[in-house]
């Protein structure tokens, strides 16, 4: 069956070392309000359970894994992710277009009755800059990069990337308005940048060609998160 792709825009990290801590946060979010990433710090720690536990409570949940392996590998991985009902799963890009076909061949197969998960790809990091690229032997500019890697994306038949908001019309423009643009380093205009550079409000983000807004610790760090995923649902019902 096709993915879901409506319901709430926000994404919220769940970076925390353990299920606790994350049960803790989550107890005060509501599912109609927002979606839930599972990465790997809390992954490793909490497993497959704690994912089944956030989808019991009401919540569609991102696992931000980043597969990026053979291409048989990556599909047992894909099939497992299938068999625990995520709503969203992802790949490397720089894993190749056989790997990522054959990742999303292999969660068609694997889910016929029920919605199959969302399956998008990282480009480059974000903590990546041209020098970094260069260490690895690639001698292209950053934005040269990302966008060749959409591109595969597309082409390998993924539903979206994750990316900067700054690329997000671009990839609109080129790949269609059903490729989904999913982006971290989004903060409400009065919150704290942490270690995100390059930032947007939830409004411009999605206003420019986001379709999904990935956010941490202006939401988990708040003394109200529930406040706070209101107030931004509220602007962004106006994009
Ligand atoms: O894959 C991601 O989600 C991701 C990719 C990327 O290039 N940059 C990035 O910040 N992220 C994630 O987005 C989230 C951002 O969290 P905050 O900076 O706290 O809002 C974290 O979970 C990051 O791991």
């Amino acid at each position: 069956m096709f993915p879901t792709t409506a319901g709430p825009r926000v994404i919220v990290a769940l970076d925390y070392p353990d299920a606790a801590a994350a049960l803790a946060l989550v107890s005060r979010l509501d599912p109609s309000q927002c979606r839930l990433k599972v990465g790997f710090e809390l992954f490793v720690s909490a497993g497959p359970g704690l994912v089944e536990r956030l989808q019991t409570l009401g919540f569609e949940v991102f696992l931000d894994l980043k597969f990026h392996d053979i291409p048989n590998t990556v599909a047992g991985a894909c099939r497992a992710a299938a068999r625990l009902g995520v709503w969203m799963v992802n790949v490397h890009a720089s894993g190749g277009r056989p790997m990522m076909e054959t990742a999303r061949e292999a969660l068609e197969a694997a889910t016929t009755s029920a919605p199959r998960p969302l399956l998008i790809a990282v480009t480059v990091l974000t903590s990546m800059d041209d020098a970094d690229l260069a260490g690895c032997g690639i001698n292209r500019p950053v934005t040269d990069q990302v966008r060749y890697l959409a591109t595969l994306t597309h082409e390998a038949g993924l539903d979206g990337v994750v990316c900067s908001a700054h690329e997000a019309g671009e990839f609109r423009a080129a790949l269609g308005e059903q490729f989904l643009r999913v982006t971290p380093g989004i903060r409400p205009a009065t919150a704290d940048l942490g270690d995100q550079k390059r930032v947007m409000t939830p409004f411009q983000a999605l206003t420019l060609g986001a379709t999904h807004l990935v956010m941490g610790r202006p939401v988990t760090q708040a003394r109200d998160p529930g406040a706070v995923l209101t107030a931004i649902n509220s602007e962004i019902s106006a994009a």
